[in-house]
């Protein structure tokens, strides 16, 4: 046992949860004090280690994220919103940072997040990646530059596993540029265009999702005029850089009060 602080991982089997283990435990800062999956997964009661495919650790996989949270100090969440909006509950009564990295809430599940915030901090993020939240800073800064007769479209790129659309890194991106443009998104968004949809809303923000193969994350946000167009564009070719990301994210997180943050708190853009 050491005095850096302990995180633990839930979702460790996922694409996400097995590279934040890697990372967590490769790290000098922190030191990896427990992992959960779902109930009845098959990776539970073992060595998480051998359950990687590699030398035992001596993490051993559990269901029970309340005695997992209750030894540690920041719980790193790549899951999904039913079970992160629990996991946030249990985090505030181990008071752990929890750092949340599941896309794909409802505004009623981020209304059932903000509680668990009063005790413990929340820092939730779509892309916990540099570059990605550095182009949220410069899709806002173009979006406001720029005449209301230049259209704006995010288009983004993901596996073929992904479950939700628009990616949160393309909402992330999208309400940049809308606070850019001086309004809320989801006053003026339009997505999933199909069939004869009539013209383009003058002035919506337009979302377009591409699934295939193991595209690990794309996105483009396109401003487009008569003559000309501009794109900034993100791509990501591998998850470590939002293992690394949230790895930030939940020892910045030590020492700081209750509340949510996000990454741009974080990495202080
Ligand atoms: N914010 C960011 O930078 C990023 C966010 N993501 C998001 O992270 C989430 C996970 O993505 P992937 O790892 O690709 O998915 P995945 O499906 O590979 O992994 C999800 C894991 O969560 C586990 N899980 C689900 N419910 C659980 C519960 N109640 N208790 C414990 N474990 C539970 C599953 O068993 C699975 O192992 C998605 O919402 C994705 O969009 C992914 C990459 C980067
Ligand atoms: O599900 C993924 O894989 C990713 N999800 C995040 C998102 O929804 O934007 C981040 C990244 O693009 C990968």
């Amino acid at each position: 046992m050491t005095d850096l602080p302990g995180i633990v991982i839930t979702g460790a089997s996922g694409r996400m949860g097995r590279m934040l283990c890697a990372t967590v435990a490769a790290s000098d800062k922190a030191r990896l004090a427990g992992a959960i999956e779902r109930k009845g997964h098959a990776w539970i009661g073992r060595d998480l280690g051998e359950a990687l495919g590699g030398a035992p650790n001596g993490v051993i996989v559990t269901d029970d994220p309340l005695d997992a949270f209750a030894k540690a100090q920041a719980v790193i969440d790549f899951t999904a919103p039913a079970a992160t909006i629990e996991f946030a509950k249990i985090a505030a009564q181990a008071r752990c940072v929890h750092v949340i990295g599941t896309t794909g809430f409802e505004t009623a599940d981020l209304d059932a997040l903000a509680p668990a915030a009063r005790h413990a901090v929340q820092i939730r993020a779509g892309n916990m990646s540099l570059g990605v939240n550095l182009l949220t800073q410069l899709a806002k800064k173009v979006a406001q530059a720029l005449d209301a007769d230049w259209d704006i479209e995010v288009i983004e790129a993901h596996h073929n596993k992904k479950v939700d659309a628009p990616s949160g890194t393309a909402l992330m991106l999208g309400r940049a540029a809308a606070e850019g443009r001086g309004f809320v998104l989801e006053d003026n968004m339009e997505s999933g265009r199909h069939g004869i949809t009539g013209a383009r809303t003058p002035g919506a923000i337009g979302f377009s999702a591409i699934r295939g193969g193991d595209i690990v994350g794309e996105h483009d946000v396109l401003f487009a005029t008569a003559g000309e167009r501009i794109v900034l564009r993100h791509i990501a070719t591998d998850r470590a850089i939002f293992a690394r990301g949230a790895l930030k994210a939940a020892l910045w997180g030590q020492d700081k009060k209750p509340g949510q943050y996000d990454m741009i708190d974080v990495l202080g853009l």
